[in-house]
């Protein structure tokens, strides 16, 4: 790329016809309030033929709004990008603005202002432009009348290789300086003050994704953590092998835990480790089976797509679970109340929210969920016996993680983030209180890291401190099992069956045999 010899003489020309026919646009409606309509249609006509047929360039134009009413193309994107990348420096009018992310500069090339851009010896011009108003259409859309448009200018006998070789290489290039330049997002569909059905907004709104867990700081069995990164990025490289075999380009993961076991750190370990965006998937806002599956129409490739706490959003029979979602009802009644009186043919409140098991299902590996790039669906609870075995049967939920309570090896990692410690004569007394207590890693790395603005962090001090919480928990546990003995002897043995079930789920112990079933 560069300005090369001779080309001058052929920027030259090319700007002669341009000059004429600016002057021919400048004037025409000085002519035009003389000329009859007929005569006018037929010198435009005529016009346009003639320096068709006189000037030896063709022009592409790549426009801002595609075939899409509401998405730009992705075509006029790359061109932005490429443009801005490999020949802004080189236009003389730029256009600095702050990035999506508002901190990046970008420069890109201000209107009107032609780019040279050379491609194998051949010379091209760029010329951005604006479409200009309709001024008698009335539009919904504020943004409508400005839709912007690039011309490609070349010679004729480069024809073939424009069409066929320089537009993919354009379009190749600004794709991955889109890449390189882009801010993560966090997106949600929960965005209070809800977009009206003549907004341009999508159904999700975002923030930058700032998240700074890694695998380096995630803190589980090495072991497992490994499996995990090279699932992940066998995934990432498989686009050919799914391709081969039918399958959309997506992976489902299961983590599932006891709280405060890193289930959400993990998620957000996988967008930073594989560089994706995380869509945030409230299900309780979602109304409808077709909602769902417009949300996931919106989703871009290479994101991640998280449901938290799936068993709190649908239940086994495919209804909304009315126990776990209270809070959200009760606000959303106090605003159906404000909101009367209701308007005729409004759904009743009743139909008004009905994802079912079935939409959920559909939303995973449906039709629909083969459209887009790469995706990796990931479901979270803390209870993976309550869910329906049709939605995590492998397939739709490839892989199952376990996230456990915190053991010796998950230990030395947060013993290593936190205090910068790797070996200490207190290890070994650790090693062992944490095989016979369960505590979470949420509450281990509480403990490593006392939040006393005058102490300085001092790792003695600290691990004495985790000793000591863990001993009371070690009391706290076996005073506890010995109050349950006591009760369940004291119980008629017919309640006693019930009383033990209640007790595996409220003690959320990692039972070997949970263990067994999973497969990280
Ligand atoms: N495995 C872990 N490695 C490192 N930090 C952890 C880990 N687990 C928990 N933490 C710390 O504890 C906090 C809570 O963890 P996190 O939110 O990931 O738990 P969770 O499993 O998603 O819990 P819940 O089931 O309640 O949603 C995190 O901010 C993190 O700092
Ligand atoms: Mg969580």
């Amino acid at each position: 790329m560069g300005m090369g010899e001779g080309m001058m003489e052929k920027l030259g020309s090319v700007s002669a016809v341009w000059s004429a026919l600016v002057s021919v646009v400048l004037f025409w409606p000085v002519v035009n309030n003389h000329v009859p309509a007929g005569l006018r249609q037929w010198l435009t006509t005529t016009a346009h033929k003639l320096t068709a047929y006189l000037t030896p360039y063709l022009h592409v134009t790549i426009s801002e709004y595609g075939h899409e009413r509401f998405r730009r193309s992705d075509f006029f994107l790359a061109v932005e990008a490429y443009l801005s990348h490999a020949c802004a420096r080189r236009a003389r009018k730029l256009r600095a603005d702050l990035g999506k992310d508002a901190r990046t500069l970008q420069v890109t090339v201000d209107d009107h202002q032609e780019v040279t851009d050379s491609f194998r010896g051949v010379t091209l011009w760029w010329y951005p432009s604006k479409k200009p108003p309709r001024s008698n259409v009335i539009s919904f859309y504020p943004r409508e009348d400005e839709s912007r448009f690039y011309s490609l200018v070349f010679h004729r006998r480069h024809r073939d290789l424009v069409l066929d070789v320089y537009l993919p290489h354009v379009l190749a290039e600004g794709r991955s300086v889109i890449v390189r330049n882009r801010q993560r997002r966090l997106f949600t569909n929960n965005a209070s003050g809800s977009s009206s059905p003549y907004s341009r907004k999508g159904v999700w709104s975002h923030v930058p994704f700032e998240h700074p867990a890694t695998f380096d700081t995630l803190a589980m069995e090495p072991a497992d953590k490994d499996a995990i990164v090279d699932d992940l990025t066998a995934f990432r490289e498989s686009k050919d092998y799914y391709a081969k075999v039918g399958k959309a380009w997506k992976r489902g993961y299961l983590l599932h835990g006891p709280p405060g076991t890193g289930k959400s750190t993990m998620i957000a370990a996988m967008a930073n480790f594989l560089d994706y965006d995380v869509y945030d998937l409230e299900l309780t806002a979602v109304k409808t089976n077709t909602d769902l599956r417009k949300l996931y129409i919106e989703t871009t490739g290479k994101s991640i797509i998280v449901i938290e706490d799936i068993d709190c959003s649908v239940d086994l029979t495919g209804k909304r679970s009315k126990a776990t979602s209270d809070d959200k009802k009760k606000k959303s009644s106090d605003e159906d109340d404000g909101d009367k009186p209701k308007l005729p043919g409004e759904p009743e409140k009743e139909e008004a929210s009905k994802v079912t098991l079935s939409g959920l299902l559909n939303f995973i590996d449906g039709l629909w969920s083969a459209c887009g790039g790469e995706r990796i669906i990931i479901f979270t609870t803390n209870h993976k016996e309550k869910l329906d075995p049709a939605l995590i049967r492998r397939g739709r939920m490839d892989v199952h993680i376990e996230m456990s309570y915190c053991r010796f090896e998950a230990f030395k990692v947060l013993a290593k983030n936190y205090l910068g410690v790797e070996q200490h004569e207190v290890f070994g007394e650790i090693r062992r209180l944490l095989e016979e207590v369960d505590m979470s890693p949420a509450d281990v790395a509480e403990n490593l890291m006392p939040m006393s603005k005058k102490k300085k962090r001092d790792p003695d001090a600290c691990l004495a401190g985790l000793i000591d919480a863990l001993n009371k928990a070690k009391v706290e546990a076996a005073a506890a099992k010995a109050k349950e003995e006591a009760e369940a002897e004291a119980k008629p043995k017919a309640k006693d069956d019930e009383e033990a079930e209640g007790e595996t789920v409220n003690n959320k112990s990692p039972s070997e045999e949970e263990k067994a079933n999973g497969t990280i």
